[in-house]
């Protein structure tokens, strides 16, 4: 049970961007997907995410093929969390989590008593829900990002796609949120999320996938597939790997920064 895709490729009119992605990972993975701007990876998650239709290939969840689904159908099975951005009306945090429940309703109907339930279930797995009565709009960036994660979870899908998730946070928040996705993912979530960041894949990934030149140049452990001329070659800058004390992880650094 988890993602498949195959021979993915994908382009906006004469422009190819996916040109044969092929990756396959289970649940209970937390996927960290590394390319440098424009390598495709927001493409790749509309993909998976049915925004974008005109693909060749395969994109199968739990063993079914994703165009064969209709749109609340998908939305069990692969939720898509956004960077967290201003909301402009001031709905509370229960009422953003449960507008996540709306592919469980049939037709027209209106949120009710099971899907309030579910919104206050998801807060409780993201351990906010002191948080329920307050208003989005006022919460601190990192508090948002977890609430839009609490929301995807309430959409009860087991595939969590994130956009960089980390991206306008602060230090402090970025490790909190990281560490939340991490949990998720122990408790059998999967989680593909793009990061410009290699350390947040040796930090917290159980599988780093590179994208470049529209294919999956490696897919594997962070440590294992992560290495200084494939980063150099991504990056175009030469950058030093080092072990991060005892913890058994790596940690990553331009060449620049040692004063050359
Ligand atoms: N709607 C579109 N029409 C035409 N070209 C597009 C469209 N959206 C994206 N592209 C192009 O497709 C390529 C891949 O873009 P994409 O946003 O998927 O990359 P990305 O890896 O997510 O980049 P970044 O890390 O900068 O967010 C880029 O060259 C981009 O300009």
């Amino acid at each position: 049970m988890g993602l498949i895709v195959e021979n993915l490729t994908f382009g906006y009119r004469c422009f190819p961007v996916l040109k044969g992605v092929d990756f396959s990972v289970e649940k209970g993975n937390l996927v960290c997907m590394l390319g440098k701007n424009g390598a495709g990876k927001s493409t790749l998650f509309r993909c998976i995410l049915g925004l974008l239709k005109g693909y060749h290939g395969k994109i199968m969840a739990d063993g079914v093929d994703l165009r064969t689904l209709k749109e609340k159908e998908l939305a069990r099975k692969i939720a898509y969390i956004p960077q967290n951005h201003d909301q402009a009306f001031a709905f509370s945090v229960l009422d953003m989590v449960m507008m996540g429940t709306t592919s469980s309703l049939q037709g027209l109907k209106s949120p009710g008593r099971e899907q309030r339930e579910t919104a206050f279930d998801a807060l409780k797995t993201m351990r906010i829900e002191a948080m329920a009565e307050r208003s989005y709009a006022h919460l601190s960036g990192g508090e948002q990002q977890l609430v839009l994660i609490a929301r995807a979870i309430a959409q009860q899908a087991g595939i969590l796609i994130m956009d960089e998730p980390c991206a306008n946070l602060d230090y402090g928040n970025q490790a909190r949120v990281m560490e939340e996705l991490k949990r998720l993912a122990g408790e059998g979530y999967l989680i593909v999320q793009s990061t410009h960041s290699p350390d947040q894949a040796f930090l917290y990934a159980d599988q780093a996938a590179v994208l470049s030149d529209g294919v999956i140049k490696a897919f594997g452990k962070p440590e294992e597939v992560l290495t200084e001329s494939l980063l150099e070659t991504m990056y175009g800058i030469t950058v030093r790997l080092f072990d991060a004390g005892d913890t058994g992880r790596k940690l990553c650094m331009p060449d620049r920064v040692k004063g050359e």
